[in-house]
């Protein structure tokens, strides 16, 4: 009986989807190779490779002079200039003993050389240079390979391609990349009284909001989304709507319907296929559920806008994870509590919040949302740069207490 459900953990909801829902399969097989710029937000199905030094070559870390530092014994000293390489020379003047060559930042250094002398621990001579002061040999050379030596790995399969990585992948000389195919992800939004914002709202009636938010959340992930579809709570509608959202698709995500009301409709429908409702201890989010509807999983999950956003954060991104052979976000860090808040005790509860430091540097997490964590808040997600997470035995938290934090 859909009543009387079985209370799970998060953990425990979480591995019987990994294990059940996704059948234990790992990412998605097909793999495409696009070019470096085009990879943004996808995931490298291989690890990348530096195709050669980075530095290529050892080169002027400043806009100076390129010495033999045993020159330099005694300072001043003056020293003949033979030559300038600005960045991009090929030139490589060769210095003999008392000479020095003119060089510019990211300019190789001459194979003469050893250390750059900056322009401004000198008279700034361009036929001889007066050195006032130079440093340890070696000092504002950066050496070929410092960064990272040809054959590396620059990033590993399972890296999202971020601006920063797309950054360092171009500098280690990355052209393409292959990466796993998008996930092909359905939504639909539950619920008779769904309007799209901009229709005016008769009674009873309120804007549809889950389906925008996981449907870009999606995109971020790297999936292709299907453009949302709101159904109705007509069950033979609801079926049908759910046999064209599965065609094709990877996932199906539903939002709405899924607790134990007498219009729940996913519930009702998904039941006819066998579905798992499931209670769990956490807050938002109790009621979930799951189907394979036509060999596809479908993941439900709560309509409460803020139980959909947490339960798309905890359950539905390990799934996307798991299609693309994602690393996991890093684990959560810990901050203090930047006020006070109930917990509801035996449920791990989930809190949007705002993140800054107090005068000691210490983190601080504070409700984005001034009336605390409530599943209907939502626009404490648009406030939002992280989730406080309360464990399930505490039922209050104090300002200074410490909860753990996890990225959005
Ligand atoms: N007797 C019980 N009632 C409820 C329980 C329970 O255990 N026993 N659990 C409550 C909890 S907790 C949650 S969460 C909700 C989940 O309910 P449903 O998944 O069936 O969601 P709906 O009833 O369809 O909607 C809940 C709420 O969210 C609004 N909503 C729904 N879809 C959207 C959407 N796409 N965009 C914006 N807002 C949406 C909807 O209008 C309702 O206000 O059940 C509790 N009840
Ligand atoms: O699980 Mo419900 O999300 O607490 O409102």
């Amino acid at each position: 009986m859909t009543t009387d459900r079985v209370l799970l953990t998060v953990e425990e909801y979480l591995d019987e989807l990994l294990t059940h829902l996704l059948d234990g399969s790992g990412p998605l097989d097909e793999t495409e190779e696009v070019p470096l710029p085009d990879a943004l937000g996808r995931v490298l199905a291989q690890p990348v490779t530096a195709v050669g030094d980075v530095p290529a070559f050892a080169n002027s870390a400043m806009d100076g002079y390129a010495v033999r530092r045993e020159d330099l014994g005694t300072l001043p000293t003056i020293l003949q200039v033979v030559g300038a390489v600005p960045a991009g020379s090929g030139e490589d003047p060769a210095l003999a003993p008392g000479q020095c060559v003119r060089i510019m930042t990211g300019a190789p250094v001459p194979t003469g050389a050893d250390t750059i002398v900056p322009v401004e621990a000198t008279d700034g001579g361009t036929a001889e240079v007066t050195i006032a002061r130079v440093g340890e040999r070696g000092q504002h050379v950066r050496g070929a390979g410092e960064d990272v030596r040809g054959g590396d790995v620059v990033a590993a399969a399972g890296t999202t391609v971020t601006a920063r990585v797309l950054g360092s992948l171009a500098a280690a000389g990355t052209a393409t990349v292959t990466v796993r195919r998008r996930p092909v992800v359905a939504i639909a939004a539950t619920g008779d009284e769904l309007v799209a914002p901009g229709t005016p709202l008769a009674r009873g009636q309120i804007f549809e909001s889950n389906g925008t938010h996981l449907a870009a959340t999606l995109r971020e992930l790297g999936a292709e989304v299907r453009a949302t579809v709101v159904l109705t709570d007509d069950t033979e509608a609801f079926a049908a709507g759910l046999d064209e959202l599965t065609s094709g698709a990877d996932l199906v995500l539903l939002t709405g319907g899924v607790s134990v009301g007498d219009f729940d409709v996913s519930r009702i429908v998904l039941e006819r296929s066998g579905a798992t409702f499931r209670h769990v201890r956490m807050q938002p989010g109790k009621p979930q559920g799951w189907a394979r509807w036509r060999e596809v999983p479908v993941l439900a999950l709560p309509g409460n806008p803020v139980s959909t956003a947490i339960s798309f954060e905890v359950f539905g991104r390990p799934l996307l994870d798991r299609l693309l052979g994602r690393a996991p976000l890093p684990g959560p860090t810990r901050a203090v509590a930047g006020s006070a808040w109930r917990s509801p005790a035996g449920r791990r509860q989930y809190v949007p919040v705002v993140l800054s430091s107090d005068d000691v540097g210490r983190l601080v997490a504070t409700p984005s949302h001034a009336r605390g964590s409530a599943s209907h808040m939502v626009t404490s997600l648009a406030g939002a740069q992280a989730l406080a997470v309360v464990a399930e035995e505490t039922d209050a938290v104090e300002p200074g207490d410490l909860v753990q934090i996890r990225s959005l």
